[in-house]
């Protein structure tokens, strides 16, 4: 497939014999079970490659410029069927990669393409992100957290910056006009010990699509009482 070619070649993938195989076996595997039960509505091959593959990819640089680990640790909150986390881990095989979704048939399905792939260094771990903010073995353990289409950011902060290390980097992707979201998540960002670094706007290639990045790097601890439990998230946001 040309276009992937492209974009394999535009984001300077490594290995791009590999990746092109398993990421043209993970799409098929996708679209498959998409037939079963929605994981996406994108079906079109050429829209898939642009709208989940580049889209996942333009982290990869993010990833690069901020990384002081050899082996960064990430967590892709609210991943669904494996976006972007499965699909940057297929790209940059040195980071470890948790997928995380409370929903228990697209866990299933993250962890059958895993198993069908043959990668490692990639878990999926099945809660909601606010619980395992709590949990000594997740709170405060993450080089990268990856949010994409899962909530509002003043919301996905308190799931976030919970998980990350002091110096971690949540990367919030985000439409192009995301100035409002911004604005209303400033006081959260701050409670929780976060500064937003960079804002990235941003056309994929070989495509109109506009994007943006949010990049929000965690400088302090995140105080005790946060994440709070669910319903005060959602029901009275920072
Ligand atoms: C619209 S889907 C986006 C999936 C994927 N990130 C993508 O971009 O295609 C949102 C996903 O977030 C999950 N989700 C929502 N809130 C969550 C939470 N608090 N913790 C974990 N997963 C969550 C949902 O189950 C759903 O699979």
């Amino acid at each position: 497939m040309e276009l992937l070619d492209r974009v394999l070649e535009f984001y300077k993938v490594k290995n791009t014999l590999v990746v092109k195989q398993l990421f043209l076996k993970y799409m098929n595997l996708v679209l498959e079970k998409n037939k079963l039960f929605n994981l996406t509505a994108i079906v079109d091959k050429e829209e898939f490659v642009i709208k989940h593959f580049a889209d996942s990819l333009s982290l990869l640089r993010f990833i690069e410029e901020e990384c002081s680990n050899k082996n960064p640790v990430a967590i892709d909150i609210g991943s669904g069927f494996g976006v972007p986390g499965l699909v940057v881990k297929i790209a940059m095989p040195s980071i470890n990669v948790w997928l995380n979704d409370s929903n228990k048939k697209k866990c299933s399905f993250m962890i059958e393409a895993i198993e069908s792939l043959g990668i490692s260094g990639v878990n999926v771990v099945c809660e909601r992100a606010e619980v395992l903010g709590k949990k000594e073995d997740f709170r405060e353990k993450f080089d990268f957290v990856f949010a994409r289409a899962v909530d509002k950011l003043n919301i996905l902060c308190e799931y976030a910056l919970p998980l990350l290390k002091i110096g971690g980097v949540f990367l919030a992707q985000k439409g192009y006009e995301c100035e409002d979201e911004i604005n209303l998540a400033s006081c959260a960002i701050e409670l929780l010990g976060g500064k937003i670094t960079q804002i990235e706007k941003f056309v994929l290639p070989f495509s109109d699509e506009k994007r943006s990045v949010i990049v929000i790097k965690k400088l302090r601890q995140t105080p005790p009482n946060f994440p709070r439990n669910t319903n005060k998230i959602v029901k009275r946001p920072l």
